[in-house]
């Protein structure tokens, strides 16, 4: 796995010394090749760690490494073109007057030889489907198009590590479920570490691990199927479980014995269907 991740060791941060910390003593790992979803209640801290990723902020306490390289103010260029962030309002990152120039717009920021950015802009507009709109303007998209371009134009300067801070929330779900197949698609096809801040409990269910924060500490971190076999735990700290999860719960006070946390529908059925075929 050499030392292709991202650590927290031990980061603490406040937004100004007379106000409260607002993460305490964070520690974590990003590993090579996966997706991890970040959730927890408002304000417990999840976009200042998105921001602290790719040096948008800085701790006052503790490290930040990207590949073994520390993230300081004289790194951050070197860790922005390899971590890179989409945030949930689109209209927000759009500076470019065509969907071209704002592909192009991250590029040039990191010196990017012209050919080299004709190439890339035709490869990840192809990669989020958008190939063919080249020439429009980026704020008559739809909700789902904008966001399509923004992840190409993160995609474009090849990151190791996207993150997603609420960049499906404005979507309805078919929007959200079609950009998800696409980040995952992606995902795969250039090896990226995936993180994606969300209060998507069915975006929760697909990840490879799931970091949860609370009052900014993390409180949890492990697979979607540990994570919500903690039902009544998590909604003490405010946070809701899929409706499949609560499903299964009203089917076993009803008296089925249900073996395993189902996450999604398929899993539920193959429950039931193992039920019905033993009786
Ligand atoms: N620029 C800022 N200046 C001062 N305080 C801030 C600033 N940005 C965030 N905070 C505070 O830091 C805390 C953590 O905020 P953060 O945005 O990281 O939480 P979050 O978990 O991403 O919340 P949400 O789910 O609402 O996006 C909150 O108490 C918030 O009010």
């Amino acid at each position: 796995m050499g030392n292709t991740q991202i650590e927290f060791r031990n980061v603490s941060f406040r937004y100004q010394e007379d106000m409260p910390w607002v993460l305490k003593d964070v520690s974590f790992t990003i590993y090579n090749n996966e997706w991890v979803a970040m959730i927890g209640h408002n304000g417990s801290g999840k976009s200042t760690i998105a921001k602290l990723m790719n040096g948008l902020l800085f701790p006052q306490e503790g490290e930040i490494l990207v590949d073994g390289q520390p993230v300081t103010a004289s790194t951050v260029w070197d860790i922005r073109r390899k971590v890179g962030m989409v945030f949930q309002n689109p209209d927000n990152q759009f500076v470019g007057t065509t969907v071209r120039d704002d592909v192009a717009f991250g590029m040039e920021n990191h010196g990017m030889a012209r050919d080299l950015m004709l190439e890339r802009i035709t490869e990840s507009l192809e990669a989020v489907g958008m190939n063919g709109y080249e020439r429009h303007e980026p704020h008559r998209l739809s909700g789902g198009q904008k966001q399509r371009v923004a992840i190409a134009s993160v995609l474009a300067v090849s990151p190791q590590y996207i993150i997603l801070d609420e960049a499906t929330a404005m979507l309805d779900p078919k929007g959200r479920k079609e950009i998800m197949e696409t980040i995952r698609e992606v995902q795969s096809a250039r090896d990226l570490s995936l993180i994606t801040i969300t209060h998507d409990l069915l975006e929760v269910t697909q990840a490879d691990r799931v970091i949860v924060m609370n009052k900014g500490e993390i409180w949890m971190e492990g697979t979607p199927r540990e994570l919500f076999a903690k039902k009544e735990q998590l909604i003490e700290i405010g946070l809701d479980t899929p409706f499949v999860s609560k499903l299964a719960d009203e089917l076993k006070d009803a008296g089925l014995p249900l073996t395993r946390e189902p996450l999604n529908h398929q899993e539920l059925l193959e429950e039931l269907w193992t039920f019905h075929s033993t009786r």
